[in-house]
């Protein structure tokens, strides 16, 4: 997918912003509060709905504008031009319209233009909570097996229904029974897409590992899937040993919903050893996995967002990023504050393979080399 056309109407500093991308790379070089960031915004909002940085509407629209609105047309794998409008009103309420027609939830743009963002955030990949690479890896399952965000609702809003019984106290274990049956039903077979995902994902990173550019920690770092309770039981037979803990607490500790992404070398979690950078690379290698894993299955690469990608990487691995990147073939967003942060190694490649913007006080001019 390729977004071919831009433009963003007052969100953040940005008040009107036209441009016509290039379908590899593009970097937006500024000062600090430019506007760099809020350009990757605006493409996650065409993206999700909503933006990477905030729940909330009301920080991403123009300081005294009443709405901000987002436009762009993306080219898909079949050659056909997709436009997508998202306008996001101050007052909360957010319209998205698809080929001019309204659409009614906004996780049906994300097949249109599936993105992953790298930014200060993505670090915390592997030190972070299991939700955060749950959400990572679930990313991957929603895009390449279609069950999974049925089975997703289903199951979690059994969930909801059995927490809040368990909240509810003074009940018995047939009391949970007629929800248990739902979580099992969606459960297993959430599972086994998330198995069956996991192999392409693993597959991916383990080709991934041969390149040259991990060092001998990051390289023999091992993934394993943990689908969220025992291997020795069934899920049935574990909501039912979980349910005493379950009720003392009003929560349910067991299921998909718990289930994680480990990230380990000889059993050690390598949150506690490897160095901060050696974590960055290792992110890195994680997100290259994923986009690698989805292109073997779609054909086509995600657009990645890389914000202020120099200030996380050391030059070399920045540079290795890059080329692998714009060997892909993907289209790639990057920020960074010096032009010379990319053009070192941009200059040797193919003028055709990157556009560069300047970005000032709000406003996105392309730069003409
Ligand atoms: N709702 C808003 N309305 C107007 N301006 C805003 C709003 N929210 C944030 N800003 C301003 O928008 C500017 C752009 O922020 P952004 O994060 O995009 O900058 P940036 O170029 O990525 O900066 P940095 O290099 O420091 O990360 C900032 O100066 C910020 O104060």
């Amino acid at each position: 997918m390729v977004i071919n056309r831009l433009s963003i109407r007052d969100i953040r500093n940005l008040h009107a912003v036209d441009i016509n991308p290039c379908k590899t790379i593009n970097f937006f070089s500024g000062v600090n509060g430019s506007g760099k960031t809020s350009v990757l915004e605006g493409i996650s909002l065409i993206a999700h709905g909503r933006s990477f940085r905030s729940h909330l509407t009301s920080p991403i629209i123009r300081f005294d504008c009443d709405q901000g609105v987002v436009y762009s047309e993306v080219i898909q794998c079949d050659g056909t031009i997709v436009s997508i409008g998202v306008q996001k009103e101050r007052k909360g309420l957010t319209s998205v319209k698809v080929n001019k027609q309204s659409a009614r939830q906004s996780s049906e743009l994300a097949r249109y233009l599936p993105i992953q963002v790298i930014d200060a955030d993505s670090f915390s990949l592997i030190s972070g909570a299991p939700s955060i690479r749950r959400k990572f890896f679930d990313w991957l399952v929603f895009h390449v097996e279609h069950p999974f965000l049925a089975l997703w609702q289903r199951y979690t809003a059994a969930l909801k229904q059995r927490n809040s019984l368990l909240r509810r106290g003074k009940i018995t274990y047939s009391d949970l029974e007629p929800w248990d049956a739902e979580m099992v039903s969606q459960g297993e077979q959430l599972h086994e897409v998330r198995a069956r995902t996991y192999s392409y994902f693993k597959e991916a990173y383990e080709q991934l590992s041969s390149l040259k550019v991990w060092d001998n920690e990051t390289q023999n770092i091992d993934l394993v899937y943990k689908r969220g309770w025992s291997e020795e039981e069934t899920l049935s037979e574990a909501l039912k040993s979980s349910f005493e803990r379950d009720l003392k607490s009003g929560t349910t500790h067991i299921g998909p919903h718990r289930a994680d992404l480990w990230v380990r070398s000889k059993g050690r979690k390598v949150s506690d050893w490897l160095s901060r950078g050696q974590q960055k690379t290792l992110v890195v290698k994680l997100f290259l996995s994923i986009a690698e894993a989805y292109s073997k299955v779609k054909g086509t690469f995600p657009v990645f967002l890389l914000d202020d990608l120099p200030a996380e990487l050391d030059k070399y691995h920045r540079e290795e990023l890059l080329r692998h990147l714009v060997n892909t073939g993907g289209q790639v967003f990057i920020t960074g504050i010096e032009v010379d942060d990319l053009t070192q190694y941009l200059d040797k490649e193919p003028s055709t393979l990157y556009k560069m913007f300047h970005v000032e006080h709000g406003t996105v001019t392309e730069r003409k080399s």
